[in-house]
Parts: C-alpha cells; structure tokens; sequence
C-alpha cells in the first residue's frame, strides 16, 4: 500500500522526505510546485500522480497560498521582519532560497549583532547533505556557539576570521565557499563584515626570530604606510631598511600524524567527501591543511625593530587601523637552543588532535592561542605534541602540584625527552634540566612569587626563578587556561620570556567576564573540539544524562520554607526521598555492572548518604592512605561499585572504570562544574563496547531553589549537544523496600539532625589539602609514590572563585607540610596540649548529642 507524500506539505512548513527545511522556512512557490507532484510507496520509491490527484494537491496548494496571504506570519514577512525582530531569532520568510537549497545546508543571518554579541550568526543543519564540508569550513571561519544534535549555531568573530586568514583564506574565499553552502545567499551585512575584518588583520605581523622582533607584510604598499607613520617609524632599529624576501608559508608535518609516518594520503580516516557537486577543491585543500605547492613560498617585505619598541609598535599598528598579529618562526630561530624531542615512533595522535594543532602551526609559524578539547580528550598529548614541533626551551604551568608530575610523567610516556631535560618547579622539588634547553613543569602559583611579591621567597626558590627568567623559552603551555586571571598571567609573563603561549581547557567559561582576557592575554580561541562528533567517533564516551526530579516529603518541605535561604542547602540536599532515588539508582546501576560516583559538595550530605547506605566516601580531610585505599578498591574490588566524593574528585580524577555519576549537591549554577563532573566519565574504559552509554543524573529538589541552579548548570552541555532528559517518576521507587526513609519516624530524625545542623552544615566544602596524587594516569601506586615524595598541602581560594565566579580558581599556595610537623613535634607542651584539646573535643562531642536528642525528641512530637 502506497504512502502518500505530497510536497504541498513542505509548502505548508512541514517535513518532506526530500527536505528538511528551517521550521520557518517556506520555499518559493514556484519551486514548491515543481516539486509537488509525486508519492511514495513503502520502499521510498517515487509514483508518479494521475490527473485527479494532481488538481487535487494544486487545489490544496491554492488553498495554502490563500490562507498564507491572510495570515499574520505573511503580513510579518511583508513588512519585512519589522515585528519578527522583536523575537530575538532571524526570521528567514523573507529570504529568497535558492533552487537547490536542499542541497546547501546553512542560513546566514544578515545582522551583525544581536545586542548582546558581536559578529553574525550561522545555522547549520548538521543533519542535511553537505553538512560534514559545511562543518569543516566552518569550525575554520567561525566560532562554534552552540552544537545540539540537529542544528549548530556559529558565530563570526574578528578572532575566528583571522584564523581562517591563518590557514591561507582571504576574504573572497570565505565568502565564496559560504556562498556555496547557503541556502539563501551572503547578505551584503556580512560580506562587508568579513572584508572588514580580513582586509586589515593578519595584514602586518609581528615575527620573532633570533630573538629579535621584525615587522612582515605581503605588500609593500603596507610597509610603506607603516614607515610614513611617525611612531612607528622610531621604533626602526638603528640602520635597518625594509628588506624584501621569500619566506616559506606551508604547514609543516605535525608530528604523530599517519602523514607524518609516511603513510598516503588515500589511506587517511577523515571526513568523506561525499559531494562531488561542490568542486571549491582548493578551499577544501586549505581548511584541510593539505599540501598546497602553490603557497609553499611567499614573498614579503619586513624591516627589524629596535629592541624593547615591539610593544609600542603592537600599540601603534592598532591605533592606525592594522593591528598586528605575533608569529614565533620557530623553524628560523638558530639562537634559542634545540631540544631534542620528538614524539615516541608509537604515539599517534588522533584526528582532531592534528586538527587543533594545524591551526597553531598553520603556515609554518607558531601562533598563540587556545585549544578547547572534552575533558579526557587528550589536552596533554596535543601540548606535547606542540612542544615536538618547536622543539626549543618548554615551560608547562599547571594549577598543582600533581599535576606537575602528572604532566612530566606525560612527557616521558609520549616522547623521547631524556629525564635529565625535565625541569621540575614546585614546593616540594626543584630541579633544573642539565642541558641548554629542556622541558620546565611548574605551577601558576610558583611561577607568580616574584621577588616584590607579598610572601617572602625561599632562597631556593628564589634561585629557581632567576633560573627561569634568564632563559628563553620557545612556548609556554598553560594547562586548565581557564582559571588564569589577568594579574596573577602578566605576573608569570614578567617571568617567563616565552615566544609562543598555548592555553589548553575544557571548559572555556567562567561565571564572571573574565574569559575574554585571555584572548588578548594568550591569544584566540585556535580549535574548539565538537563534544558530540569524539562522543561518536569513542575518543571520549557516549553519556545519557538526566535531571531526576525528588519531591520533598512533606516535613522536609514545610521546614524548608521558614528557613532563610544561607540554611536552605541542606534541606534540599538531604530530602529524604532524594535519598530514596539515590538508592534506587545505586541499586539499579550496580546491578547492571556499573561502577558509580556520588557527588556531594555539601560534606553534611555526603557523610550523611555514605554512611547509612555503607559506602566508602572521600572528602578534603580524609588521608591520603585512605583516599588511595578507597580508590583502590573501587578500581579492583569487584564488591566496591560505588564511592561518594565531593568537590575534590570535580578534576584531576582519572577513573577510567567510572560509568555512572549521580549529583546530589553542587555548587550553585556552576556550568563549569557540571562538565567538569561529566568529564569524570567521559573516559569510561567501555565506551567503545557495542551500545555502551555512561550516565549522568542530576538529583534535584522539586520547588526548590536547586531547580532554577540546576538548569543554570546544564547550560553549557546542552550547548555540546547534551540532552537532559527529566526524569519525574522512577518506576518501582515507591514499591522498593529495601530503600531508606520509608516511615515517618525515621524521616523525623532525619530532620531534627537537619535542623540541627542547618546553621553550621549549609555549605559547600572548603578545598583544603586537597592531594589528588593518588589519582593519576599512573594508578594509585604511582599517587602513592609522588605523595610520599612531594608532601605539599595546598589550599584553595574562595569557594565563588573555585568556580569561577571569582577572581581566580584554585590559587594553590604551596608549603612544606615537613616543617610544621617538626614544629609542632617541638612544641614543649605538646602532649600535654594533646591531651587537653581531647578533652575539650569528647565534652562538645557529648553536648552535641544531648542537644541531638533532646532536637529528635521535638521533633517527634510536632510531626
Ligand atoms: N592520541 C592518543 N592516543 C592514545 N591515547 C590517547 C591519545 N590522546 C589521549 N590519549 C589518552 O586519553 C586519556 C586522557 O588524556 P588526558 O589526560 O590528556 O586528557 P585531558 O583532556 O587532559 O583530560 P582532563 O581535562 O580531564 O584533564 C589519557 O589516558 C591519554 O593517554
């Protein structure tokens, strides 16, 4: 039996099985006419319409074209969008579609800003034909805003078109190739944004070479008009004259390709290309990096500047309307000594690792910039590989301890680096590399105590940072990039002399403004990795994630309401039917075979659930034994499936087993937290089992404040592409038996212990101490060892900064924990203080429960 299709449908704004168009989007009549006249049977075969059937689809196509000339929607259309506006979105009724739009797969929005940001926004239908090329071109020209499953939205930035002017683009070619993909055309809005912002950028660059700045441009009419500039004129070194040259201009190899192993190019796994009607071979070639003899060498004009002018002339080219953009021609500096360092013959970097550093070294220069890659993704491996490439004097800075010898450890994994060229720099260690040039891994922190700083340096220490700021370093990795606030990154710039700076994250967002000055600190965003698309490929894993809705018991509820909202956390944190789901999951998961993490900012909460359901926990104050005890055991104890952590495990928690995390207290409407937490499972040792999904669920608190944090939260995955299903009703929640809280006597004295404790226990933990040694790529045993070698404390800023809501994320001030421990050893009363301080402890201990009972007692009585 025949399904009828008929393209009328599309006319009227639904779907077509030739088509997919924009909800809004109305073809032509014309071209929905000529399309409209067939049917298809069950295979998808098209039939052919008899006579009666085809007046009847013209009579229904009349009858929409009536109804559309009517309505309000084409009244907004013809007064050309002026209401539509209002709505915030771009309404494209009014756009003309070309013939074949089926085949294009983006729509350009004509305005160049939306109020709140700069730069005009492109839609792409990830799902339409041509869709892979489009993506290419545009994760080349454009920044990616938004990457749901069907529709990604982008955005044009100064930033991201100078970008793509670095992989040899020029204005016409990205408005060509756009012309190629859009359904509806370039509007002139656009096309004078992008030669706008091509015409002047990239135009005058400022290269370091032999330690010595030069200024470059193509042409020399440029050149001139930056001579004939009195300020910059003076900034000439002493008897240098415009020099006219050829310089080479192709990519090079990036090391760890299958290019660079020798292996032809037929035999590449990248997106196929599938399109033989779009034939743009060239611009393909360029967004590809492949080989392209024609602009391996160009010619360029450049005269030298005078030692310590670059920033004055950076300044001025700006002024005049040509700012300049800074180059590390690494591959000509014979002043910088060489590190011999290449990636180990085994290593092999993967697809969008080569991506993301093709667009730091896209012409043969090293550019600086950021590189945004999933957690678990590989960050490390990509700065490695950049530091192969340069192969000059490294410096690393990370945010800890750990991960200085996480990062040294990577170091010796991936490439041939001899242990004597690593230089280690932290609290606990300093060693410097033997030879001219090697590899230095130290912290943000150790980094930043410059000799006029507020704490006083350690001889030692002082020592190692006039070692540092007499080097000069080739490139400046700066790992979690994120957290690096202005003051604390022009403190380690007077440091650290580096010619090329590459800033690796996860997550480039902060709940403050503070992100964007790292684009003038570091330099743009190079490659932004698509979530989704290394979900799909099993570099990372493929996660369901759900909000599960917990009403309040009706105790828990009424409380909740008188309190002020500083005490309300640890109502909604400890809703005993929260408690039931987090059970039922538990259950749930661990049946299937899952190894599960609960998450709990709130430590109250998370003792509260660990205990009584009788799991291990790991929190800031437990030990480092313990911790790697726990960790252990949830590694290789097939009877532990399930820990509970707080904040602490949020990063630097390598857990490979993990494939189910629960939430059942965070921090606020933090969205950096929230992928952060998903990153835990991101690398789940399964993801490429046959149908493997990990899971993520958010416990929230109905009518709760936590419901409007929540969806705060989600924000930023949802922007990869994640979908929250909401999960209202766990079937079987209400018939399970074995679950806690089930009678009313014990959810009272669940509550006269939250109400108790609601003054003191409503927060967040406070990171301290926090050694995460144990948890790195090296196993547990290896944490063991570092420990044991460091023996550091850190301690964290503010809890709004952790999150990014303030100043600076974790500012880890480092010291010896050796020498307070001698120093209370040396105390002459010290067994005696001991003794007292016992004492005092046993008689609060004994209050608290007195005032416990007597709270239970109350309770009881009032429900
Ligand atoms: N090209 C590659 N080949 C094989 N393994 C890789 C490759 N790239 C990364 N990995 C592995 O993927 C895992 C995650 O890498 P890494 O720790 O660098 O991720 P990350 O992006 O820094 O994560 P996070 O943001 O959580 O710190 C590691 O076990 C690493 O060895």
């Amino acid at each position: 039996m025949p399904v009828k299709r008929k393209a009328v449908d599309e006319v009227a704004g639904r779907a077509s099985k030739r088509s997919t168009p924009a909800p809004s989007a109305r073809a032509s009549p014309s071209e929905s006419e000529s399309d409209s006249e067939y049917e298809v049977d069950e295979e998808g075969n098209e039939i052919e319409f008899d006579e009666a059937q085809k007046a009847r689809a013209r009579r229904e196509l009349d009858a929409i074209k009536r109804f559309n000339k009517n309505s309000q929607f084409s009244n907004i259309a013809s007064r050309n969008v002026k209401h539509s506006r209002l709505f915030g979105a771009k309404d494209f009724r009014e756009s003309k579609l070309k013939q074949d739009h089926e085949n294009r797969p983006i729509w350009i929005d004509a305005r160049v800003s939306d109020g709140s940001s700069k730069g005009p926004k492109i839609t792409l239908e990830a799902f339409g034909p041509n869709a892979a090329k489009a993506t290419d071109l545009l994760t080349t020209i454009a920044e990616p805003v938004s990457r749901p499953a069907h529709l990604h939205e982008y955005r044009f930035t100064e930033h991201s078109l100078y970008a793509a002017l670095s992989v040899g683009l020029k204005g016409d070619d990205i408005i060509n190739a756009l012309e190629k993909f859009s359904k509806t055309g370039v509007p002139d809005e656009v096309k004078e944004f992008i030669y706008k912002n091509t015409l002047t950028y990239g135009k005058v660059r400022i290269v370091l070479r032999n330690n010595r700045f030069w200024v470059e441009c193509d042409d020399a009419e440029t050149i001139n008009k930056l001579l004939q500039d009195t300020v910059i004129h003076s900034c000439k070194a002493a008897g240098a004259e415009v020099e006219t040259g050829i310089v080479q201009t192709k990519a090079t190899v990036i090391q760890g390709t299958e290019q660079a192993k020798g292996l032809t190019q037929a035999n590449k796994s990248e997106v196929p290309r599938d399109d033989p009607t779009l034939e743009d071979e060239r611009m393909i070639a360029a967004l590809r990096d492949e080989d392209d003899d024609d602009d391996t060498y160009k010619r360029t004009h450049t005269f030298e500047i005078a030692p310590g002018k670059r920033e004055s002339v950076s300044a001025q080219c700006l002024e005049i309307g040509l700012p300049a953009v800074s180059e590390y021609d690494f591959a000509n500096d014979k002043v910088n000594a060489f590190l011999n360092i290449d990636l180990k013959p085994q290593t092999q970097i993967r697809p969008y690792q080569e991506k993301a550093l093709s667009k730091m070294f896209g012409n043969g220069r090293g550019k600086s910039g950021i590189i945004v890659l999933p957690c678990g993704a590989g960050k490390t491996l990509v700065g490695i590989t950049a530091a192969c490439h340069i192969k000059k004097s490294i410096v690393v800075l990370c945010t800890s301890a750990m991960s200085v010898y996480q990062w040294a450890n990577e170091f010796k994994k991936w490439s041939n680096v001899k242990e004597e060229d690593i230089a280690v720099f932290s609290a606990s260690e300093k060693r410097k590399f033997s030879g001219k040039a090697g590899v230095l891994v130290s912290t943000y922190s150790m980094m930043s105590m410059s000799a006029e700083g507020q704490r006083q340096v350690a001889y030692d220490t002082k020592q190692m940072l006039d070692w540092v700021q007499g080097q000069e370093w080739g490139l400046m990795i700066l790992d979690e990039v994120h957290v690096v606030p202005a003051r604390m990154f022009r403190k380690v710039s007077e440091q650290v002399r580096a010619h090329c700076k590459l800033g690796l994250t996860a997550t480039l967002l902060r709940e403050d403004d503070k992100i964007t000055d790292l684009n003038y600190l570091i330099g743009p965003k190079l490659y932004e990795a698509n979530w989704m698309e290394l979900a799909s490929q099993g570099h990372i894993a493929r996660v369901q994630c759900a909000e599960v809705w917990c009403p309040m018991s009706m105790e828990f509820y009424q409380e909740y309401q008188k309190q002020p909202p500083r005490k309300q956390l640890l109502f909604y944190a400890c809703n005993p039917i929260k408690f039931q789901v987090c059970q039922f999951l538990i259950n749930y998961h661990e049946s299937h075979g899952d190894k599960i993490i609960v998450f709990s900012d709130n430590i109250f909460a998370l003792e509260l659930y660990a205990k009584k359901m009788g799991k291990p926990y790991i929190c800031g104050s437990t030990s480092n034994n313990e911790r790697i005890l726990v960790l252990e055991n949830f590694q290789h104890n097939e009877n532990i499936n399930t820990i509970f952590l707080s904040k602490i495990g949020d990063t630097s928690l390598d857990l490979p087993e993990a494939t189910c995390l629960i939430q059942i207290s965070s921090h606020y409407g933090s969205r950096r937290q929230e992928a952060q937490r998903l990153g835990r499972i991101l690398r789940a040792k399964r993801r490429n089992d046959e149908g493997f999904n990990a899971y993520f669920y958010s416990l929230v608190s109905k009518d709760t404040t936590e419901m409007a944090y929540s969806a705060k939260r989600q924000a930023f995955l949802v922007d990869q592409g994640y979908a929250f299903k909401t999960i209202t009703h766990l079937k079987g929640l209400n018939d399970d038996p074995k679950l806690h809280y089930r009678d009313a006597r014990e959810r009272n004295e669940l509550l006269a212990e939250v109400i108790l404790n609601s003054e003191e226990h409503s927060k967040i933990e406070e990171v301290k101490g926090n050694n995460w040694s144990s948890l790195s790529a090296g196993g547990p045993s290896a944490g063991r060892k570092k420990s044991a070698m460091t023996g550091v404390r850190r301690t964290a800023g503010s809890l709004a900064e952790a999150s990014g809501g303030g100043i600076m994320a974790p500012i880890y001030a480092e010291r010896d924990r050796s020498r307070k421990k001698k120093e209370n050893d040396s105390a002459f009363f010290g067994k005696e203080v001991r003794r007292q301080q016992n004492a005092i402890k046993k008689r609060r201990d004994a209050d608290a429960e007195a005032a416990r009972e007597a709270a239970r007692k109350d309770t009881n009585r009032r429900y």
